[in-house]
């Protein structure tokens, strides 16, 4: 779906849209005339991107009668037009028939319409995929359809979006993740959440504290697939995922502010799609609720926000709450760091009760709309960002993490790295789990879990990434970011140290230099950074997340710099031999030798750590990988 995107810095803030339907019109179709006469056709994106433009490739798609009798030339301009767009949608495109962009009234009668659907049809058996019925209307002109196209997927494959959970702790976010995917209503004493908790201490405390995942499938028709086995209360990932032409991942984050640094962890390691603000309607917009919403702007995660509880809120207090909400996302908005939810720049609000279960239908039909955000390319060198690891008795070590991009393969030899010297080594991939299901191969914008041979799990820590040999990776030390102060309470200046956030990197920084004596709340300044432990593996363009306390300022990266010096703040000269111990011979994907010329004619690991960055990195693996339940990504390899 290309309804929902975050807009660039720099654009001023739109009109939000009326509240007045709960599924706005606009999320499957343009309304019936472009979107106000100051719109004009650029707002009338959805439009575009459904029916085209007039002239596109040689068929006039402005008119709401192009499908009807296609001749030769104009079917295949059709065609290569509907590919584009399930490219640009991964997979997924919504097609409206019936309606044009040149001014007519929409609107088609009984035997155009079953024209055009026929063509629709015809296109779609030619892309390999189905043609869904969405929802139907009755215009001027006559019959208006919406039909979502979704590319077929085999058995074992699925359409992934994942969707991060935040909001102020109470707000509903784990009981509604219980009612989505366990399908029972909550009670509103705390019934429906109790399956989604990981720890002893959550359970008794009734909060979330660490980063969770928890699936929702749909089939083919947009149906959930979930169904609790009647026993345990548990889900049966595998078969969620079998039964699944989409999925949908919750990333439920913590609500408290003494969890922030994990909740700042979901929404920059694990990769969402989309962002779930949820606002307890007994509540309002307290506590977190702007903190996370300034996180998901900043990260430019497009986010639609979920209004729960709304049968105990009385209904004069729950109409002003959009509204509210309007104003709270206008009002956050800052100049740089604009936002525009949807197309027509719309943010979706949903009023749910967990209790009775209101509109709950609406909000899932909406999740079986999402579509990824990231695009895929084969012939891409893959890249794999870890976020976490683990110790899989009689499997050995596994890590969880996002392929960013490219495919990797069932026994495919990675670079995994930068090690505390920078250095990556080749690692084997011995095997491949997708939520749980054992798989081949794994594309970008997939999460996964690897088993690895022959390394130890305290060797690897969360923001190191596996990739393609290809790539050559390099590790940087020191960075130049474009950096946005959202919050400090005095002045920063050079040697001012703060924990960066940067995908699944966590790790403090110094800021070495800037093109500023001292930054206050909302400067902006060109930043050099440096890491304190070790090298990062990085890209430009990334975004970051700059915070100690109540310090925030977020960015992006513009530079990788070169650095001379390869020793970590404070520490000992290097002296322990890195823990990979078998020999493995990299192998480029291509068959073709290695980039790294060295590890190829020895096959050896010639990197080592501090005795103090082993401590440390031992500590931290300890520490990230407490008794988890099964709806997390924890990996259940055979053993
Ligand atoms: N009446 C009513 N109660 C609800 C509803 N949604 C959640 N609750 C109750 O609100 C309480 C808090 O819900 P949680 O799901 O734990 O809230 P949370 O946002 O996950 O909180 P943290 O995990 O601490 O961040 C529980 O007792 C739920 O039963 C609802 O729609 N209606």
């Amino acid at each position: 779906m290309t309804s929902i995107t975050a807009a660039e810095p720099g654009l001023n803030p739109g009109p939000m849209a009326a509240a007045e339907s709960l599924v706005p019109a606009s999320m499957f179709a343009p309304p019936s005339r472009a979107c106000g006469e100051d719109g004009g056709p650029e707002c009338f994106e959805d439009g575009e991107a459904l029916n085209g433009e007039a002239g596109d490739h040689g068929v006039d798609f402005s008119s709401k009668l192009a499908l009807v009798s296609p001749n030769g030339e104009q079917y295949d301009s059709l065609l290569r037009q509907l590919r584009e767009r399930m490219d640009e949608g991964c997979g997924e495109t919504i097609y409206v028939v019936g309606v044009g962009s040149d001014g007519g009234d929409y609107g088609l009668n009984e035997s155009d319409m079953e024209a055009s659907v026929a063509t629709v049809q015809s296109l779609c058996e030619q892309i390999e995929a189905d043609l869904i019925l969405l929802r139907e209307r009755t215009e001027a002109g006559g019959q208006v359809r919406d039909y979502l196209i979704r590319r077929r997927v085999g058995e074992a494959d699925f359409l992934e979006v994942r969707v991060a959970v935040v909001g102020n702790v109470d707000a509903g976010k784990s009981t509604l993740l219980g009612v989505l995917t366990h399908g029972e209503l909550d009670n509103g004493r705390g019934f429906a959440r109790q399956k989604l908790f990981r720890h002893k201490h959550e359970m008794e405390s009734g909060r979330t504290s660490s980063v969770g995942n928890d699936i929702l499938g749909f089939d083919q028709e947009g149906q959930v697939v979930n169904k609790p086995d009647s026993h345990g209360g548990s889900l049966d990932w595998t078969k969620i995922c079998e039964k699944s032409s989409k999925v949908i991942t919750f990333i439920d984050l913590a609500g408290h502010e003494k969890y922030l640094k994990t909740t700042v962890f979901g929404m920059t390691g694990h990769l969402p799609d989309f962002c779930m603000l949820m606002v307890g309607s007994n509540a309002g917009i307290v506590g977190m609720t702007k903190e996370h919403l300034g996180l998901a702007l900043a990260l430019n995660v497009p986010v639609f926000v979920v209004v729960t509880k709304i049968d105990m809120c009385p209904a004069n207090i729950l109409q002003g709450e959009p509204p509210m909400l309007q104003l709270l996302l206008i009002a956050q908005v800052k100049p740089s760091l604009v936002f525009v939810c949807l197309s027509c720049r719309m943010c979706p609000i949903f009023q749910i009760s967990n209790v009775t279960g209101e509109n709950m239908d609406l909000l899932k039909m909406f999740l079986n709309l999402l579509s990824s955000r990231t695009s895929f390319k084969d012939d891409e060198p893959a890249e794999f960002q870890i976020d976490d690891t683990y110790s899989v008795p009689g499997v050995g070590t596994v890590v969880s993490g996002t392929t960013l991009r490219g495919l990797i393969r069932l026994n495919d030899t990675m670079l995994l790295g930068p090690d505390p010297l920078g250095a990556f080594i080749p690692i084997a991939v011995k095997s491949i789990h997708r939520k749980r299901m054992p798989v081949k191969e794994v594309r970008g914008g997939q999460t996964a879990s690897f088993a690895l041979k022959k390394i130890k799990r305290s060797s690897i820590r969360k923001g190191m990434v596996m990739v393609s040999p290809r790539l050559n990776p390099q590790a940087s030390w020191e960075f130049e970011a474009e950096i946005l102060v959202l919050h400090h309470p005095t002045t920063i200046s050079p040697r001012y140290q703060a924990m960066v956030h940067c995908g699944s990197i966590r790790q403090t920084a110094t800021i070495l230099t800037m093109n500023r004596d001292c930054l206050r709340t909302g400067d902006k300044a060109t930043v050099h950074f440096r890491f304190i432990k070790t090298p990062e593996y990085l890209h430009t363009d990334q975004r970051l997340v700059f915070r100690e306390g109540r310090t925030k300022a977020v960015g992006t990266i513009t530079k990788l710099l070169q650095s001379t010096n390869n020793q970590p703040s404070n520490s000992k000269p290097p002296q322990i031999k890195m823990q990979s111990t078998k020999k493995i011979p990299p192998k480029r994907e291509d068959g073709a030798a290695p980039a790294n010329e060295e590890a190829a004619s020895t096959g050896t690991v010639a990197s080592t750590v501090t005795a103090q960055q082993q401590v440390s990195l031992r500590r931290n693996g300890n520490k990230e990988n407490k008794v988890k339940s099964n709806h997390e990504t924890t990996p259940s390899f055979p053993a």
